[in-house]
């Protein structure tokens, strides 16, 4: 499968200070990627740098098989949409005539709107002024916008930040639904849970560097330990190894009607995450 975007060696130093260092990857056409990472460990960072927004220090990016320095140009800002925190919608317009600004710049037709107020849950808020909005109202016009021209790459900085349970489950589920039709996703979020939930492949990185990429599954299996937890009859909890054994007990607790639920420990990813680097997301 054709890379999308592939990062050699990234450096980014703002003076003194080393936002990212030494940093590679590879995206595949397709993939749903999460950069994963506590307060200023470089997420933000490497958007900006892979939209253009910020100029790299050393190393290579290219976008779309092109070095990154020659995407500076409107056909590139066609092909990818972009969801950060400076939302860049007009306070003053409603958020429909700041959509049917977009679908001007970007020749796409109007009835393209509906589409994707339905598909951020904001059809009923459509004639609210930009100013009115609530910061997760603002997001999710924000995101209607990113995925307005149906771009082929979609960067999301932290896109459910502000967002309540039964709205992030929307945007995931429309998500989903884009990245199912081809677009490829690269997000950066705090939050565990979403990474599991949207990402093929996720990136931990702790102060500008990666300390892991791998799919959620492979990370939690290396760092998964050799027991399992039953729970018995009387709410009694008896840990036994992945061996013979283990194997042996769990049978005699099943034969004997005791075992009431089983599960392997495997750690979560905030769990490995603190392993890793020593800090909390
Ligand atoms: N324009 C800038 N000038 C100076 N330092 C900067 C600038 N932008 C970022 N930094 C520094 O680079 C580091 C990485 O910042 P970045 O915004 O990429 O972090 P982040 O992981 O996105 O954090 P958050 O989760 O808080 O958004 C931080 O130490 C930050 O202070």
């Amino acid at each position: 499968m054709e890379n999308i975007i592939e990062v050699r060696n990234l450096m980014k130093s703002f003076g003194n200070k080393q936002a990212l260092k030494n940093v590679s990857f590879h995206i595949k056409k397709g993939e749903t990627i999460g950069f994963l990472g506590p307060s200023g460990s470089g997420k933000t960072t490497t958007i900006k740098i892979l939209t253009s927004q910020l100029h790299l220090t050393a190393g290579e990016v290219k976008v779309f098989g092109s070095p990154i320095q020659k995407l500076n140009d409107p056909a590139y800002m066609r092909r990818i949409g972009i969801l950060t925190d400076n939302s860049g919608l007009y306070e003053r317009l409603t958020i429909y005539d700041n959509l049917e600004l977009y679908c001007n710049l970007y020749d796409v037709k109007k009835s393209r709107i509906d589409e994707v107020l339905k598909a951020v849950n904001l059809v009923s808020d459509k004639k609210t002024v930009g100013k009115n909005l609530s910061k997760g109202m603002k997001q999710r016009a924000t995101l209607a916008r990113a995925i307005l021209h149906e771009p082929d790459l979609l960067f999301l900085d932290e896109p459910t930040s502000a967002l309540d349970p039964v709205n992030t489950k929307h945007i995931h589920e429309g998500l989903k639904q884009l990245n199912e039709r081809g677009t490829t996703i690269f997000l950066t979020t705090h939050d565990m849970a979403e990474a599991e939930e949207l990402c093929d492949r996720v990136a931990f990185l702790h102060n500008g560097e990666i300390r892991k990429f791998d799919t959620p599954q492979m990370i939690r299996n290396e760092y998964a330990d050799s027991t399992i937890t039953l729970m018995l009859a009387g709410n009694k909890e008896v840990v036994v190894n992945k061996d013979e054994e283990g194997a042996q007990e769990i049978y005699k607790y099943m034969k004997d009607g005791q075992l009431q639920t089983i599960h392997s420990n495997e750690p979560t990813l905030g769990e490995i995450f603190v392993q890793l680097t020593g800090r909390n997301l």
